[in-house]
């Protein structure tokens, strides 16, 4: 049975997306990205609920959440917690729910350190922007 029923996570300062950095992050805002997939996922009679912290004890109380909602696959952009996030790492584990990691920056062609993510290994799939990468001024 295809995924119906999605979750789209946003993690921190990604509510700011669109207001500062558009060479790496673009220019569009975060309540149009989140319009857009819902348009895309009405469109292929899918249910996308979004949801955006700053604080990393809410995204992982939403996952846990999702279980009980019936969330089919989860969509994660943990922003700067890719990097450091065991916690949500063990709450997309502990529920069981496949997830995709999405990044608006191309994370591999910026500094070393963001090229180390605790979720990339157990990802259905990743997804990188070229926000950051040389060829669009990013260094
Ligand atoms: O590229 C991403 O989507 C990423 O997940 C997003 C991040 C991020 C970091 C800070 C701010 C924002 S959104 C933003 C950008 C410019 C001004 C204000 C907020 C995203 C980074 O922490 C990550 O390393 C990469």
């Amino acid at each position: 049975m295809p995924s119906r029923n999605l979750l789209f996570i946003n993690g921190p300062n990604l509510n700011l997306l669109g207001t500062r950095e558009p060479h790496i992050y673009g220019s569009t805002t975060l309540p149009d990205v989140e319009a857009a997939a819902k348009q895309q996922a009405a469109s292929l009679s899918i249910s996308l609920a979004t949801f955006q912290s700053n604080h990393e004890g809410a995204i992982v109380d939403r996952i846990q959440a999702a279980r009980d909602e019936g969330v089919d696959a989860i969509v994660i952009n943990p922003g700067a917690f890719t990097h450091t996030s065991v916690a949500i790492r063990d709450a997309l584990l502990g529920v069981g729910i496949p997830y995709v990691e999405l990044h608006v920056s191309n994370v591999h062609a910026r500094e070393e350190w963001r090229r180390h993510s605790y979720f990339t290994d157990k990802a259905v799939a990743m997804v990188c922007g070229m926000g950051g990468s040389r060829v669009h001024g990013g260094y």
